[in-house]
């Protein structure tokens, strides 16, 4: 559904690129109605071209004309450019911030107060329309702005509202999984490699497998260990290779991946509070 909303993005990234590329897609904004600031020369005609959507490099500018501004530049600039957009804002826009790690509190305090916010977390499967965010309210932000930011991010996935403490957990499991989901895909590609496939079919069999296996656990919402229980039969090939898996230490690893994108999901927002 439209939202009906002037929406800028600061910051014309990757993630950036996946919300746009998926609001599109979904109808939620028409090309009118997206804005994107980015410094590189290069990089703007690259977004204009493949969206159509207008691009500047004058984030103030950008800001100003809009109802909604995603800040979506990395966490370690973030506090220059919200300096440079102050004076665009008041308490008649909404402020999203997707920034990794970065606080509320630290985006009010270069903002002023009084202003609306609310800390996403998004992922890149957004560019599909296959996003999981998460998100959470600021202190000025009102029940519709939630619902706003929402309809935003759910037109490109699916959402969540936590508390904002629970965003820098998000960050490790969801923000940051995509990476880790990729790499088993890319491994599970090589395995099938190693075992005598053409690589291109190995890699389809693999990105299909992770897919239909987190189907089916979403669509029946069984248990994944129980799905895991119907692939292996007594003495068969499934259990030959989850063995191999639990020699590895697969389980310990990915629970070690998400505790150690938090904790530096952490890290940057305590160097932001500084
Ligand atoms: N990539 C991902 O999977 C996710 C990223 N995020 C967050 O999104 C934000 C952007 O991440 P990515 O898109 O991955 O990074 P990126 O590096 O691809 O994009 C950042 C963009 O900001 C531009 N930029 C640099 N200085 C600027 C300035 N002063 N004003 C305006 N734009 C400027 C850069 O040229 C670049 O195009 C980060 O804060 C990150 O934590 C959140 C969820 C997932
Ligand atoms: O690596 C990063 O900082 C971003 C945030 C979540 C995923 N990628």
């Amino acid at each position: 559904m439209p939202l009906g909303k002037k929406i800028a993005f600061l910051g014309t990234g990757n993630m950036a690129e996946a919300l746009v590329k998926g609001l599109l897609r979904a109808g939620t904004a028409s090309r009118e109605e997206i804005l994107c600031s980015e410094p590189r020369a290069e990089r703007r005609a690259e977004i204009q071209a493949r969206y159509g959507v207008e691009t500047s490099g004058d984030n103030r500018a950008l800001a100003e004309r809009a109802d909604i501004v995603v800040i979506s530049v990395k966490p370690q600039i973030i506090e220059h450019l919200l300096v440079e957009i102050a004076p665009a804002i008041d308490h008649r826009k909404l402020v999203i911030s997707i920034a990794a790690g970065i606080p509320i509190l630290a985006i009010a305090r270069k903002l002023g107060a009084g202003v609306r916010i609310v800390r996403v977390m998004p992922n890149t499967p957004a560019l599909v329309g296959a996003g999981a965010t998460a998100l959470a309210r600021g202190a000025h932000a009102t029940d519709a702005d939630l619902e706003q930011a929402r309809a935003l991010f759910q037109s490109v996935g699916t959402t969540e509202v936590v508390e904002e403490p629970l965003l820098d957990a998000v960050t490790g499991l969801s923000g940051s999984g995509p990476a880790f989901v990729f790499l088993a895909i890319e491994a599970l590609a090589d395995g099938g490699v190693k075992v005598g496939l053409a690589r291109p079919v190995a890699m389809a069999l693999a990105a299909q497998t992770v897919l239909g296996s987190a189907k089916l656990v979403l669509e029946t919402g069984e248990h994944p260990g129980r799905l895991k229980d119907q692939v292996t039969s007594p003495g068969g090939t499934a259990i030959a290779g989850v063995h191999a898996l639990e020699v590895g230490g697969l389980r310990a690893a990915l629970i070690a991946a998400v505790e150690a994108a938090t904790r530096r999901s952490r890290e940057l927002g305590e160097k932001a509070a500084k």
